[in-house]
């Protein structure tokens, strides 16, 4: 799509040919606007001659690109491609170009300099909710407000129970699921169907009064399809025009219509829930209270909304957390071992307040930091620049000609796409030799090495964003971690099936979380099977 920068430099052009050489009487409207349509194309193509040349992001190199249409929109596969989020790209381009990116992001958050989202989040905007937190500016903030109290700290404290209720339910049905069956072979579940039930609950209980475990309604058969990867050429190419004509979102089509009967669906609830009143404390009042002001389109926005930051994002990385735990046996036991030690000393189970202080259970906390720094859900950041601006590099880096950068230009409307999971959280220049390893250990030490310290997001590690949309339910995810993840490991043995079948697992990115896969069969839903004995 032209900008309004070559249109208007179009549109002035059109003027000083017609002062000049136009004879009143020969000069049509039509003639007038296919003079101004192809000045500003001109204008269009000038520019991006000059980004093309003068940005450098052309030398950089990136990886092979899958296919010639839609290069890497359908998914990437992390293990193929480690590095293949690690690009600066150019706002236009689908296609990654340079290697740099996490040099940029050590950089760019400090310098704050990219003020608006670039196209994921954009993407975002279209299919999940138009009104709801993925706004910016004084829109974004003023939405962000009264959800921002409900996750504090002494908010989640209050919902402990809920998410202790909701894993002691799943663990004695898993019980009886193993004891029924026997002592026959191994035993395996889907841990990210379990999980997600959990979390997707999790959200909906605290959030909204209402389980989607126990609901009959269409809802939990809404939110499967939804996780599901069911992009056909068509629906990618439509997604990606409808980025650059956002308004296209208002004519039904296949993108958006099972996204507006999941809104239609919990609309519903969400006034019904209303019309029975506050039954909680927390986040549900204040969405209540949104919709009792009349902003009832709002708060189901952010209902849909936190549903979806709150729910997707904690069962990916806990799944992963636990897969980890059977790729790592010795850490699977020494957490179990940290955790069972605390009831015996205390002659009882360990209470929320116990499992968060990172002092009292270190080594639970350890896991949780390692897991939040490898697995990261949302792998990348984007962000669009707002203004011109020279990034400067922390490691400078040689371009395939030779020349050595340590800055980059980037252009009003670029998009940097930053890679956490496999850039800045995992980079060995960073972290050490270690940095691609799970190892809990490293945050048990004295002291982080010194270019870890230098990076001042929470936790030092960028899984949860940074700048004003830095996520909400930080605290809650905390919580739902380590209450899930202690839970199950005092209960279950989790295990890898034979390393033939570990090998057909993996990790894949669509859309913008990382999930499990069969290899092979990445368009059907994520899973990770994993085998399971009572302890
Ligand atoms: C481990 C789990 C989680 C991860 C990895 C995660 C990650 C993220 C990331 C990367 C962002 C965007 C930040 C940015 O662009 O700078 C975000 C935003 C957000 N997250 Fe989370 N999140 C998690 C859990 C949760 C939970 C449990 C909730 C709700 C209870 C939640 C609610 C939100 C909301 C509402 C936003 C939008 C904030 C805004 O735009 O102002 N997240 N999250």
């Amino acid at each position: 799509m032209l900008d309004w920068t070559s249109w208007l430099a179009g549109l002035t052009s059109t003027a000083v040919i017609i002062r000049f050489f136009g004879q009143s009487n020969d000069w049509k409207w039509v003639t007038i606007g296919a003079l101004w349509l192809s000045t500003s194309f001109i204008f269009y193509c000038l520019q991006a001659m000059y980004r093309w040349n003068f940005v450098m992001l052309k030398d950089l190199s990136g990886p092979p690109s899958p296919s010639f249409f839609l290069g890497h929109m359908e998914g990437i596969h992390l293990d193929e491609y480690p590095k293949a989020i690690s690009h600066v790209m150019n706002n236009d381009d689908l296609f990654p170009r340079s290697e740099a990116t996490r040099q940029v992001l050590q950089t760019a958050f400090p310098n704050g300099v990219f003020v608006s989202e670039g196209m994921y989040q954009q993407n975002l905007d279209i299919t999940v909710v138009s009104k709801c937190l993925m706004n910016t500016g004084e829109e974004h903030r003023r939405q962000r407000r009264p959800v921002s109290g409900a996750f504090i700290p002494p908010s989640v404290q209050e919902l402990s129970d809920t998410l202790f209720d909701l894993i002691n339910g799943m663990v004695e049905s898993l019980k009886d699921e193993i004891i029924n069956f026997g002592n026959e072979g191994e035993f395996m579940i889907d841990v990210l169907k379990r999980i997600q039930i959990l979390t997707t609950d999790a959200i909906s209980r605290t959030a909204f009064a209402y389980s989607i475990q126990d609901s009959t309604g269409p809802i939990p058969e809404l939110l499967d399809r939804l996780g599901k990867l069911d992009e056909s050429l068509f629906t990618v190419i439509l997604q990606l025009i409808m980025n650059k004509i956002p308004w296209l979102v208002n004519i039904p089509n296949p993108v958006t219509k099972k996204w507006a009967r999941l809104r239609f669906e919990l609309g519903k609830v969400a006034d019904d829930v209303w019309e029975k009143g506050v039954v909680n404390k927390g986040l549900h009042s204040k969405l209540l209270d949104a919709i009792g002001r009349g902003e009832r389109d709002i708060a189901i926005s952010q209902i849909m909304g936190v549903l979806f930051a709150g729910s997707e994002t904690t069962a990916n990385i806990i799944t992963e957390a636990i897969h980890k735990l059977t790729l790592y046996p010795e850490v699977q036991k020494k957490l179990r071992k940290e955790l069972q030690d605390f009831i015996e000393a205390k002659g009882r189970p360990i209470e929320h307040e116990e499992l968060i202080n990172p002092n009292l259970l270190p080594y639970l906390d350890a896991v949780m930091k390692e897991a939040l720094r490898c697995l990261a859900s949302v792998p990348q950041l984007s962000r669009q620049a707002g203004v011109h601006t020279t990034v400067p590099l922390e490691f400078p880096i040689t371009l395939p000609n030779g020349r050595t950068v340590s800055e980059i230009q980037v252009e009003p409307g670029q998009t940097i796409l930053m890679p956490v999971r496999d850039g800045i959280n995992t980079c060995p220049d960073i972290w050490g030799p270690d940095a691609k390893k799970f190892v809990p250990e490293r945050w048990l030490d004295e002291k982080l090495p010194p270019l870890v310290e230098k990076i001042k997001v929470p936790g030092h590690v960028f899984t949860f964003g940074d700048g004003p949309k830095l996520c909400l339910g930080r605290a809650f995810a905390y919580s739902e971690f380590k209450i899930f993840v202690s839970t199950l490991v005092l209960n279950f043995e989790f295990s890898t099936p034979s390393a033939e079948d570990m090998k057909t697992i993996v990790f894949h990115l669509s859309g913008p979380t990382v999930k499990p896969r069969l290899k092979g069969r990445e368009r059907e839903a994520a899973t990770l099977p994993l085998a399971v004995k009572l302890l």
